[in-house]
């Protein structure tokens, strides 16, 4: 039972000295509880009937330090429980995140930006309150259901068969909905993993949705993902507010039968007015376990389903990971040669049970190709051609479906993953900046860079004049994504944080997409002269910014189509020659 939710709370053994504490602390406040109805006997029997003024001032002092007691032992249990909930939420919260640094990219495509952040935040959130909620109850609920039967067996024995009619009716009505309910706490939480989706792509092209006047569309689609949450919530939380009067009202109905029979017995002596009202304080004693489990139950349930989810971030395995017997390449003797061979490749589709079946027709289908050491080679294509993946598969942000892909002989794979990731420097597409300053953001991928590199790096990237021009130069504040800066000024310096590590394989991915021709040019150019010994990469849609590089790879739906340089190209692929003439004017004589 509850796989998920058991182990969780095994993962944090450093926790568990606060969680025994506190059900010790329970257990005691349980017992004074039990002990408070055996005062009540006294009081009403010695006390009130029998006319003891020392038993009755005795009952009642007992009484109030048996409650006293209690309370301070449950406070002190519930400061272990809210505790021990925070702390394994935060490690949690630490440990999911430290997985999501090492999952691949092929790993996220599988795991949407929203899903990950409610997994995150109210997966985690309704597994600490089921862990409060069990810190605040576990212990009570056995020591309670036992004691009080004891005690029961041992003052009122005649009452006793009244509870073995309850007991099996609360029974019945707890299994039934918790059977109910179980099932659509996991819908739950899909839902809302759906609604955020749609909320997170919405607020992200929130700039686009504007741009198209699609508010409207956009609204649509937010309320149908709404109402499928709010349908999914509602069910279960229907049965739990039906819950709870069922077994009150459960109680209240055996309360009154045991004053109905209580009164009759006691008409007949075989029992005390005492051994009556004692008996219904056991009974509500006894229920009461019962009725907290059917009220943490639901809540358990939930966090079951929030564990499973948890537990699939956690146990995924990286789809790219070190090899156990990695071939060490050194990033500064490194040559930068590039070979892939016979190399094919398909993303993974995620729709099927079958995982064969699971990777979607190949995008890259049996590449060949070699790219010499300090070469600068441009891969040109239409949109979906495969350029991307194809240069993505450079540093293993993916893994060959076949094929091998190999940097001065070495098979990528056999590569240590930190090493590789210092011999190539990519600059994605779309170009991110993180909220900070310039200079961090420069500085990313290599924080021990000096001044000088910084600015060497900038000046490469052409972006060291737009910063000198801001009062705090290299100290300016880069705001959430890098939204104070423009789209060319993000791609220059998201140019310059790759140019900062050195590395000997440079991928530009469409990176110069958002500057002008005559600014391309030059950054090109800049960048080739401080990275000479560097084996440069391009991927462009643009001609312009293929056209000096020593040879070009032409690509058409996932295959190397034709190769050479500009004018090879020219004269031999007449689709180089529509595309010249496409972006470029007529073909040059
Ligand atoms: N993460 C992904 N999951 C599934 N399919 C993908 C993924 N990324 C790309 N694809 C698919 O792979 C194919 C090649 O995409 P790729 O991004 O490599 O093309 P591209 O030539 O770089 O295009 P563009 O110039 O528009 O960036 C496309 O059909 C695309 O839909």
């Amino acid at each position: 039972m509850l796989p998920n939710f058991r182990r969780f709370i095994t993962i944090y053994r450093g926790y568990e000295r606060p969680f025994w504490v506190s059900q010790i602390l329970l257990a005691i406040a349980t017992i004074f509880t039990l002990l408070i109805p055996l005062m009540t006997q006294q009081l009403v029997d010695k006390g009130l009937l029998g006319g003891d003024r020392n038993a009755l001032e005795q009952s009642v002092l007992w009484m109030v330090v048996f409650a006293v007691l209690s309370a301070i032992f449950t406070i002190a249990n519930a400061w272990y429980g809210v505790l021990f909930g925070e702390f394994t939420a935060h490690a949690v919260r630490i440990k999911l995140y430290e997985k999501i640094q090492v999952l691949s990219f092929g790993n996220l495509d599988r795991f949407p930006t929203s899903d990950l952040m409610v997994r995150m935040t109210s997966d985690v959130n309704a597994i600490k309150g089921a862990i409060q909620q069990i810190i605040l109850s576990l212990a009570q609920a056995p020591i309670m259901f036992i004691g009080a039967l004891f005690l029961i067996y041992l003052n009122s024995p005649s009452l006793m068969w009244i509870l073995l009619i309850i007991i099996p009716v609360v029974s019945i009505v707890l299994l039934f909905f918790v059977n109910k309910i179980s099932k659509f706490f996991e819908k739950v939480q899909q839902k809302l993993d759906d609604l955020n989706s749609v909320l997170q792509e919405d607020l992200a092209g929130v700039r686009v949705v504007k741009a198209f006047v699609q508010g409207e569309y956009e609204n649509r689609r937010y309320d149908r993902a709404n109402r499928e949450f709010r349908k999914a919530s509602l069910l279960p939380m229907q049965y739990v507010s039906f819950l709870q009067p069922t077994l009150f009202l459960i109680v209240n109905i055996a309360i009154a039968c045991v004053l109905w029979f209580g009164g009759v017995f006691a008409a007949q002596g075989k029992v005390t007015v005492g051994e009556i009202l004692a008996f219904t304080q056991y009974l509500a004693t006894i229920l009461t376990p019962l009725i907290v489990l059917a009220v943490i139950t639901p809540q358990i349930t939930a966090a079951e389903a929030s564990a499973e989810r948890i537990f699939q971030v956690m146990d995924s395995i990286p789809m790219v990971s070190d090899s156990p017997q990695p071939l060490e390449l050194d990033p500064a003797t490194a040559k930068g040669r590039i070979v892939f061979e016979n190399v094919s490749f398909g993303y993974f589709a995620n729709s099927s049970e079958n995982e064969e079946e699971n990777y979607s027709k190949l995008v890259l289908k049996n590449i060949n190709l070699v790219i010499e050491p300090g070469q600068t080679v441009a891969f040109l294509g239409a949109t979906g051609s495969g350029k991307s993946t194809l240069v993505n598969l450079i540093p293993r942000f993916y893994d060959v479906t076949s094929g091998r892909v190999m940097i001065d002989g070495v098979d990528v794979r056999n590569i240590p993953l930190k090493t590789l990731r210092q011999l190539v420097g990519i600059s994605l597409q779309e170009s991110i900046l993180f909220s900070g300053k310039v200079r961090e953001n420069i500085c990313y991928g290599k924080p021990e860079a000096t001044e000088d590199e910084m600015i060497a790096a900038a000046k490469a990237a052409d972006a060291h004049s737009f910063v000198s021009a801001i009062p705090e130069g290299y100290d300016a504040a880069v705001t959430r994504r890098g939204a104070n800066f423009s789209g060319g000024q993000r791609q220059r310096l998201s140019i310059a944080r790759s140019l900062t590590i050195k590395p000997k394989i440079l991928i530009f991915d469409d990176s110069t997409s958002a500057l002008d021709m005559a600014t391309e040019a030059r950054v090109q150019e800049a960048i080739k002269n401080s990275m000479k010994d560097s084996t440069i990469l391009f991927v462009a849609q643009r001609i312009s910014t293929v056209i000096t590089a020593d040879n070009i790879f032409l690509l058409e739906a996932g295959e190397i189509v034709a190769q050479g340089n500009h004018e090879t190209l020219l004269r031999t692929s007449s689709l180089y020659q529509e595309i010249y003439e496409s972006q470029l004017g007529g073909a040059p004589a």
